[in-house]
């Protein structure tokens, strides 16, 4: 079998289009337009990838895009100082503070800092308790990107095995939530994980979130599975050039997958776009407006 790539580039070029048709009406019809605020704290290179194109894509889709770019040693009393400012702005109606944060920021204390209404990043630990529990939260951007792909490749995933591997906050634990939320059998594995080789085999959705590059030969895939590579890990190759792989071997999974996403262009693309898409949701919600649809979990 050679696995059907799914094209996420495509698919948040989509996603973008129906997020900037909504900005237009909301514009439109009550004179609202979305405010997206990014606060970058130093300059770590993971974050540099990502601000690059989220920037352009925030007004390409006609929303408002602010950005604060603040020194590596500034204090904490300062970002908590900027984020109670954005909080009350009510131009701006998502707040993201770019991770990982200089050490001597404690993390969890800015990320709670912010409004749980404009946590469009979904970290907020209000929005981590909502969506464990069902209720109506902000979703984090990759894992609510993963899940847009899934649906729209198998339609329902209710009774489907889903393995995730990695247990991080941003990616591992919401994933699995969302997963468990469309009724799928979830395992959430691990660097500890016994056998890891056996649990993933047993899985039809596979989603790879740990940081390690091609740490998932093809040989731990079901034929026919379907592999959501969340990984991006910028690695050296012979001639001395950079290259962006993922967290699986990506011919080796393609050889047996039923279905998978490339990297770059997989999940990353659609990471953006759920931004987007979650600052829109934002925007409605604290207006009252009807929310888009097929744009939220
Ligand atoms: N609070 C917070 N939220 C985040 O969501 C967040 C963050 N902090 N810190 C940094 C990481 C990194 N991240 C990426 C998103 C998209 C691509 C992306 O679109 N990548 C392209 C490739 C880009 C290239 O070619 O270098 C792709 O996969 O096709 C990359 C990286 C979000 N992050």
């Amino acid at each position: 079998m050679t696995a059907q790539v799914i094209d996420g580039k495509a698919f948040a070029a989509e996603v973008r289009g129906k997020v900037a048709e909504h900005v237009a009406r909301l514009k439109e019809k009550h004179d609202l337009v979305p405010g997206l605020a990014v606060v970058l704290v130093g300059e770590d290179p993971a974050s540099q990838v990502y601000v690059r194109s989220k920037g352009k894509q925030t007004t390409e889709v006609g929303m408002k895009s602010v950005e604060h770019r603040l020194d590596a040693d500034t204090s904490e009393a300062d970002l908590l100082a900027l984020i109670d400012t954005l909080n009350k702005d009510e131009s701006i109606h998502g707040i993201l503070v770019q991770l990982p944060l200089p050490k001597h920021l404690n993390e969890d204390l800015v990320i709670n800092s912010i409004d749980p209404a404009k946590d469009v990043d979904g970290f907020h630990i209000s929005n981590v308790g909502l969506l464990g529990t069902g209720q109506k939260s902000m979703v984090p951007c990759t894992p609510l990107g993963c899940l847009m792909m899934l649906r729209d490749h198998h339609g329902s995933l209710s009774g489907m095995n889903a393995v995730v591997i990695g247990r991080s906050n941003i990616v591992g634990k919401p994933m699995a939530q969302l997963l468990l939320g469309d009724s799928c059998t979830v395992t959430i594995a691990h660097s500890r994980t016994k056998d890891l080789a056996d649990v993933v085999r047993r899985a039809d959705i596979v989603v790879a979130a740990v940081g390690r590059p091609a740490m998932v030969p093809g040989d731990w895939i079901k034929e026919g599975a379907t592999v959501i590579d969340v990984g991006i890990n910028r690695i050296e190759t012979e001639d001395g050039k950079t290259r962006l792989v993922g967290d699986v071997d990506y011919e080796s999974c393609a050889a047996r997958a039923g279905a998978i996403t490339p990297v770059p262009g997989g999940v990353g693309p659609m990471t953006i776009a759920c931004l987007l898409a979650n600052t829109l949701t934002a925007a409605c919600r604290a207006n009252g407006l009807e929310e888009p649809e097929g744009l939220t979990a």
